[in-house]
């Protein structure tokens, strides 16, 4: 990866090869069967049962800046290139006090003034208490943020947050991230009102049709985002994102961006701030890894034999239930 994001440098994915694609199977590193269990269905998805049809051709896409110094955030927004969005990373571990906020709203600031007509967002991975979440939503209000996902942790968090908010006249949209792919009940969040919209991933909810599902149920707007997924595993958040009935924000798909290399050559990068789904029938709806880039970025025989071991493992978890 170009820079550190979720305290990682090097992505490591499973790819699979089915009837109906490539399949990506990439839980991260400290996920436990029962997790991964859910990735897991969404491969087999992928490669054995393929996706619903799209309703829309191009899904819009979000640059999303890591936490890096202001001085970096210009060289990472060039290389989602032009993008109707851009979301921000906040409250970085070990980076939530006044310092770290200082820092957030320095990175926010160089965001709004090089994309001065982006529509903008932060995601703090619900990275700050209630009290730092409340100043530090307030002092960013002022560069127009049009939703802010997750600023704090918990169903609860969230709710009483989005109260303090409108109580103390800066009324945001609240986005459900880790409160919808985190609960043993995604749909809690939404029944407790305490979000405006949630954030849904394929991978980590269990493929495109249960993602689809959870979102109708919801009774609230979509934002579909990567897993930080591959070029393959994107090809998964597009035929949610193009499938979904409402697709009013820009979804956060172009994290191939964030990639030094990927396994499709050329990566699945945002033309002119969209993805294409293949609705129109054009395009790469399924993209094929290219055996060069297969055999460059090959693990090391350790390191495949621990991932076939977690396949097993979320496999034998998969077919107990
Ligand atoms: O939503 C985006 O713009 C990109 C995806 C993204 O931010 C993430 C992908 C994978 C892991 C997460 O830490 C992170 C997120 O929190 O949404």
């Amino acid at each position: 990866m170009h820079t550190r994001f979720r305290g990682v440098t090097i992505r490591e994915a499973m790819l699979l090869r089915g009837p109906a694609g490539w399949a990506e199977f990439s839980p991260f590193a400290e996920y436990g069967p029962e997790e991964s269990s859910r990735w897991l269905a969404a491969a087999i998805e992928a490669g054995w049962q393929g996706w619903p049809a799209p309703v829309r051709d191009l899904v819009p896409v979000n640059a999303t800046v890591p936490a890096v110094a202001a001085a970096d955030v210009g060289r990472v927004l060039d290389s989602f290139g032009d993008v109707p969005a851009v979301k921000v990373k906040v409250a970085e571990s070990g980076r939530t006090g006044p310092e770290g906020v200082a820092e957030d709203v320095a990175r926010v600031a160089e965001v709004r003034r090089l994309r001065p007509g982006a529509a903008l967002r932060i995601d703090a991975n619900q990275g700050w208490d209630h009290t730092t979440a409340l100043a530090a939503l307030q002092r960013l209000a002022e560069y127009g943020l049009e939703y802010a996902e997750q600023p704090v942790a918990g169903i609860e968090g969230l709710a009483r947050l989005r109260e303090a908010l409108h109580a103390a006249g800066t009324p945001m949209r609240i986005a459900a991230d880790e409160s919808v792919r985190k609960e043993t009940d995604p749909l809690a969040v939404a029944r407790a009102g305490a979000a405006d919209l949630v954030v849904v991933k394929v991978q980590p909810l269990g493929g495109v049709r249960r993602a689809l599902g959870i979102v109708g149920a919801a009774g609230l707007d979509a934002v579909v985002s990567s897993a930080l997924d591959t070029s393959v595993g994107i090809a998964a958040g597009v035929a949610l994102a193009a499938s979904l009935p409402a697709l009013p924000f820009a979804c956060g798909l172009g994290t191939v961006a964030l990639f030094t290399e990927d396994v499709v050559v050329p990566g699945w990068l945002p033309d002119a701030g969209h993805l294409a789904s293949g609705a129109s029938g054009a395009s790469r709806a399924r993209p094929v890894p290219d055996p060069a880039a297969l055999a460059r970025l090959r693990a090391g025989e350790d390191r495949q034999q621990w991932w076939r071991q977690r396949l097993v493992q979320a496999h034998g978890v998969l077919s107990a239930t």
